[in-house]
């Protein structure tokens, strides 16, 4: 979207579990949107508010899609509500297939979607759930401790393309206000930022987290961080997949809700969530010529 936009665009709301996204189509890749306009998309006073941009583009017509046009005909190019470029986003790749399904570019359940972190296989149930296949956790060697209000906790590294840093506590009241991103150690090991999980138990394979998320601050809820704490959670408990030979499950209780991760054997992973596209609009060129 250039300041010179002259015509209204088109965008849309949408959440899953309340992390929230604008949702920008751009088929084939002609709306400019540097990391100040994202912003000001993702301002919950003097934009549409966000936790992101889900900018909806044809693979083809996308440099770091062109190569899975073959496999995914549109591509995600997510922005965190700073602006930052993220590798992928769980709850957005749900929305995202809603909104292709919306738009009637989906003719059955299933639709891949490319993303930077790889193609995403993703099933629309006729139950409104949304099941995603999210590909496999690495979780790299060296450990981890963040802090908040003086106390310190280890946090488990896992990637789920992006990268998480998930602590495990008695209560996630200890987490603090997460206004502010907590100060890890060390820093090093995240080059580029991290996700951060608190994570809590609930019961038998349930547990509840609050996230502070890269380029976002504390959100309702978090799909790639809901995996990475399924998985650092199986380890905790001797459930790991790859060990026991048998898949896990474990519901994740979110602010916004509740997500439901599963790991097998061979190290896939799957999320089930909802996925729901609350508006559509359009965006004044006043607006937008604000700069
Ligand atoms: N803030 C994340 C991207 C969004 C992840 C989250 N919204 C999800 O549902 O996975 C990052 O910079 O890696």
């Amino acid at each position: 979207m250039t300041s010179t936009q002259t015509t209204p665009l088109r965008y849309l709301k949408g959440h899953g579990t309340e992390n929230d996204f604008v949702i920008v189509p751009d088929a084939e890749n002609e709306i400019d949107l540097p990391p100040a306009l994202v912003a000001r998309l993702c301002d919950r006073r003097a934009g549409l508010g966000g936790d992101g941009v889900l900018h909806v583009v044809r693979s083809a017509a996308h440099p770091e899609a062109r190569a899975m046009a073959g496999e995914a005909e549109w591509f995600m190019d997510y922005r965190n509500a700073d602006g930052t470029v993220a590798e992928m986003c769980g709850n957005g790749v749900r929305v995202f297939a809603r909104y292709l399904e919306h738009a009637g570019h989906v003719a059955a359940g299933e639709v891949a979607v490319a993303t930077r972190g790889g193609v995403k296989h993703v099933h629309l149930d006729k139950d409104g759930s949304v099941t995603v296949s999210m590909g496999r956790a690495v979780l790299p060697e060296g450990s981890v401790t963040v802090t908040v209000d003086g106390r310190s906790w280890p946090a488990r590294n896992v990637n789920m393309g992006n990268p998480h840093a998930v602590a495990f506590v008695e209560d996630l009241a200890h987490a603090g206000t997460l206004y502010d991103e907590p100060p890890y150690e060390p820093a090093a090991v995240y080059p580029d930022g991290v996700n951060i999980e608190f994570v809590a138990d609930r019961g038998p394979r349930h547990v509840a987290m609050r996230v502070h998320e890269r380029g976002a601050a504390e959100t309702r809820s978090c799909g790639t961080g809901a995996c990475a704490v399924a998985v650092a959670t199986a380890r905790r408990d001797g459930a790991d997949p790859a060990e026991t030979g048998a898949p896990v499950t474990y519901t994740v209780d979110v602010l916004g809700g509740t997500l439901v991760i599963t790991e097998h054997p061979d190290g896939a992973i799957e999320m089930t969530g909802p996925a729901v596209i609350v508006a559509e609009g359009t965006l004044e060129p006043s607006w937008l010529a604000q700069g």
